[in-house]
């Protein structure tokens, strides 16, 4: 018997071997998730378990590339990378999640194996697996985390008008402006004049709307990149970060227009707002707040001065 047939006999034996446990009824089922290969000297199959695979190709000889067809195209170029590297390479185990085709619908499978035998020269002898399908695990896992990513939204967005919150301003701060010294960036806090007057006319349900329109309308008057947070009640603060001074102020006096225009059901009342507004340029010791105390202060002197206007400084 030359060295070649003998090696082909080991694996045929061991595939008989396995073989009497697949033919026990309960055996069978007890490891009806696990996958069993034999891997001859030929690099082909002679005994695959009662598993995934299609009962068609088990028990038959099959080369040991065979059952990557029933990966999912997308995931199949890492499954063969990683298979062959464990058949062919030097890696002892394999462990993967991939699509797979199962009565003809693909499921996320997770398969866990290793090569538990080599012949002595390295070659594949013997490969034990287990799959576990995950599809419901998986689904269930992105359901959460669409959740999750909801819920994180919904915690930075004030809940009536949409817009960011004050939460989120303490939260993305540090990724408004380019802190380089010389990247002028601006912060406007403004507030809406006599807004409790306005509520006793219009009652709080007109005051309501009016903010609505108020947000509306000054969102308008900005760019993609700048922001329109709530502060809270009816102050809000307008983030215009790397523009000019020209076009920060023309925004402004743009503000102030928009909102005078707000139509009412009455005749005792005109909306208006007032705005503190901060320019500079930022660097690494000047942070958002930084500004927005200083157009807050700006937004208090606009008040005293007599409303509807803009009182503008720098930082
Ligand atoms: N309708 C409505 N009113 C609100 C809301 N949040 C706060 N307010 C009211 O807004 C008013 C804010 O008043 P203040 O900013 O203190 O004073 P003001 O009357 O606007 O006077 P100035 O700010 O000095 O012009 C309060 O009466 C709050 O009750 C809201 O979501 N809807």
């Amino acid at each position: 018997m030359n060295e070649e047939k003998s090696l082909k006999d080991l694996a045929e034996s061991k595939a008989k071997a396995l073989q009497v446990l697949f033919d026990d009824p309960g055996i069978a089922a007890a490891m009806s998730r696990v996958h069993v290969f034999v891997v001859d000297h030929g690099e082909e199959i002679v005994h695959v378990s009662p598993s995934l695979v299609p009962q068609e190709w088990e028990r038959s000889r099959k080369d040991a590339q065979k059952w990557l067809e029933l990966v999912h195209p997308d995931d199949l170029d890492r499954v063969r990378y990683k298979w062959q590297k464990v058949v062919y390479g030097n890696a002892d185990v394999f462990e993967e999640v991939f699509r797979f085709q199962v009565n003809g619908e693909y499921r996320w499978i997770s398969h866990i194996g290793t090569m538990v035998y080599r012949y002595y020269d390295g070659r594949p002898s013997l490969y034990i697996g287990a799959d576990r399908d995950v599809t419901e695990e998986r689904l269930l896992q992105q359901l959460l985390e669409e959740e999750r990513a909801k819920l994180a939204q919904q915690i930075v967005l004030d809940d009536f008008l949409n817009i960011p919150n004050r939460r989120y301003l303490d939260s993305e701060q540090f990724r408004f402006f380019i802190n380089d010294g010389e990247t002028h960036n601006a912060v406007m806090v403004f507030d809406i004049d006599d807004f409790k007057q306005l509520n006793t006319i219009l009652t709080h349900k007109g005051g309501d709307e009016v903010l609505q329109m108020v947000v509306e309308r000054v969102q308008k008057c900005l760019g993609a990149s700048d922001i329109l947070a709530r502060y809270g009640g009816d102050e809000f603060v307008v983030v215009i970060p790397g523009s000019n001074s020209g076009r920060v102020h023309d925004i402004a006096a743009n503000m102030l227009d928009v909102v005078a225009g707000i139509p009412l059901s009455t005749d005792d009342y005109k909306v208006s707002i007032s705005i503190g507004l901060c320019e500079g340029h930022p660097d690494l010791d000047i942070g958002f707040w930084d500004y927005f105390g200083e157009a807050d202060k700006l937004l208090f002197e606009a008040k005293k001065q007599g409303k509807a206007k803009v009182i503008s400084g720098t930082l």
